[in-house]
């Protein structure tokens, strides 16, 4: 998998509530952060606080990592569709570059308020911050006041 376009964002420590019985880093803990990140993505990305994962392909657990590793996740937007977003992923030492995960394929779906897919209109990414999600930016607005 290519690298180059892939935005290195959040960064964890693994820790000892991470490690599975072989006392590596937990698959399903890995899962769950991921998904939040893409979850982040996909939000800011539609700019709709309404979108669910759809589809995860498959997940290749490249390497392990273990306590006090510090491990990086990146997510790339690779398909724009009518009312999906598609994502690829990978997570990697941060300071060794190694490779710990890769999954070519997250699907998410935006929603309308009443929970059917609704088309979005995007067709590429930004990073202008100009699609967070404006009920956020209302509530967060009122709360200031
Ligand atoms: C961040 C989170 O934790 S969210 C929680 C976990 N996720 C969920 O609970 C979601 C549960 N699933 C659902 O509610 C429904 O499946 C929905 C609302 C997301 C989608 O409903 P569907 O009837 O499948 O919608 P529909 O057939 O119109 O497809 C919507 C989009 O998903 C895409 N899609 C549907 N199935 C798949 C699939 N298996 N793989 C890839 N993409 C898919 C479609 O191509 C379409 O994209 P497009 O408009 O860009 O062409």
């Amino acid at each position: 998998m290519e690298t180059a376009d892939i935005t290195f964002r959040t960064r964890k420590w693994v820790r000892p509530e991470d490690l599975n019985a072989n006392g590596t880093l937990f698959g399903g803990s890995l899962l769950k952060w991921i998904d939040e990140e893409a979850a982040i993505y996909a939000i800011l990305q539609l700019g709709n606080g309404r979108a669910v994962t759809k589809y995860i392909s498959e997940i290749n657990f490249v390497s392990s990592a273990v306590q006090g590793d510090l491990i990086e996740m990146g997510l790339t937007a690779t398909r724009f569709g009518r009312t999906s977003l598609t994502m690829r992923a990978e997570v990697r030492n941060m300071i060794t570059r190694q490779s710990i995960l890769t999954i070519e394929e997250i699907v998410f779906v935006n929603l309308s308020p009443s929970g059917r897919p609704e088309p979005h209109g995007y067709t590429e990414i930004t990073y202008d911050r100009d699609r967070i999600p404006t009920h956020h930016l209302t509530e967060t607005l009122s709360g200031d006041a």
